[in-house]
């Protein structure tokens, strides 16, 4: 690895902390210290914590594809009921017994399953998480699309040539006309969003309760989930949502269904083209803003805060990023999930903030959730 590596020199100047990073760079890079480290005790367990930390980042495709296997196969409901052996669960799932060892074991490493005694497995903490939350076991086979655009990352870097798996899936992000996207083109994600929405609901409706409201503007709010949630909350709420032509009257039929349709209605329409509802006295933007570019959020955020009444507020919920230090579920994951869909960023509280006061909205605040790798949430007043 060192004799490709490209030398590192140390600034000319800067503070004792830089040069003090600079010299540890230098170091770690080093072949003949990494392996002085690796046998030297008091640096030993900090190589090999560091070495496995390596090996993990290249070996993550891999696990990832052992979860949509564990997932595919049901793996986690066929041991809902206890720990069974390999051969009983193999005739169950018709596979191969020996292949089915294999994925348990593999498992059992990443935490999903136990080895509970000789050719017999159990649940474990993760692999019970999973059962509990038809919406990540979703998300897993979902990301089969994002697996695809993937394959090669530097030509997603480069911008590639043809359509990309996750650009078709969510046909409204480079759509010239969003409001034409047919029945067909908004079902499969707004599916999705519908089986994952129910968390994000329960932890933004907990962190802030809409008390005393009366009307909710739900915008980008999808086949009307969370207004469905927020409603049966609120027996005094009325709701409207505002979503995609097609999407939106997913959301109606969902109303009928559910005996909210005198409660709740739709607006078809493109939030970029056409004006919003006016009068609502609480808004949402739930999962929405990280989908565009700041320039549209901002118009957008412009939009919500002139059609909301005198003393209406905003709730804006999604996952969100620390400015100052990137990290895995925004910088690393929403960071290339977005680039292969074809707009859109994850941004951070302070950035969201500042987009929010200079659409004209004051008193912007952040009200912690319980979830925060789910969702953050800003209010804002009119
Ligand atoms: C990521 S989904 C989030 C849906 C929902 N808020 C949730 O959290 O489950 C984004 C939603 O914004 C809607 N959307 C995107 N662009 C839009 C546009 N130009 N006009 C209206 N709705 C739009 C999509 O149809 C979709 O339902």
């Amino acid at each position: 690895m060192a004799d490709h590596a490209t030398p590192i020199h140390p600034p000319a100047s800067g503070s004792w902390r830089d040069r003090w990073q600079n010299f540890r760079i230098r170091l770690i890079a080093d072949p003949t210290f990494q392996r002085f480290a690796a046998g030297f005790p008091p640096t030993r367990w900090i190589a090999r914590r560091k070495g496995r930390a390596l090996f993990d980042l290249c070996a993550g495709f891999v696990y990832s594809q052992i979860l949509v296997a564990f997932v595919r196969l049901r793996v986690a409901e066929h041991l809902a009921g206890g720990p069974r052996p390999v051969a009983a669960l193999a005739r169950d799932l018709s596979l191969d017994a020996d292949a089915l060892e294999r994925l348990l074991r593999a498992s059992t490493a990443l935490g999903l399953t136990r080895r509970c005694g000789e050719g017999v497995y159990g649940l474990a903490d993760l692999g019970a998480a999973l059962l509990g939350n038809a919406g990540v076991a979703e998300m897993i086979e979902h990301h089969a699309a994002l697996y695809a655009d993937l394959a090669d990352p530097t030509a997603l870097l480069r911008g590639g040539s043809g359509e990309r798996a996750l650009e078709h899936y969510w046909g409204y992000a480079t759509a010239e006309a969003a409001s034409g996207l047919s029945g067909d083109r908004v079902a499969a994600y707004s599916e999705l969003m519908a089986a994952s929405v129910p968390m994000v609901a329960e932890d933004v409706l907990d962190a802030h309760p809409l008390d005393g409201r009366r009307l909710l503007m739900d915008v980008g709010g999808g086949s009307g989930r969370f207004v469905a949630a927020a409603l049966h909350r609120h027996p005094g709420l009325h709701a409207v949502v505002a979503d995609l032509p097609s999407v939106a009257e997913l959301a109606r039929d969902r109303f009928a269904a559910e005996g909210l349709e005198g409660r709740a209605q739709v607006a078809g329409l493109d939030f970029h083209r056409d004006p919003l509802p006016v009068g609502a006295d609480v808004a949402t933007l739930i999962r929405v803003c990280f989908d565009h570019d700041d320039a549209r959020v901002a118009r957008l955020l412009g939009q919500v805060r002139a059609a909301l009444a005198p003393g209406g507020r905003l709730l804006l919920a999604e996952v969100m990023t620390d400015a100052e230090r990137p990290e895995p579920i925004g910088d690393a994951y929403f960071g290339f999930y977005l680039l292969a869909m074809g707009r859109g960023r994850c941004r951070s509280v302070e950035k969201l903030r500042d987009m929010l006061r200079k659409a004209g909205f004051r008193a912007v605040r952040e009200v912690p959730t319980r979830r925060p790798m789910l969702a953050r949430l800003l209010t804002a007043e009119v």
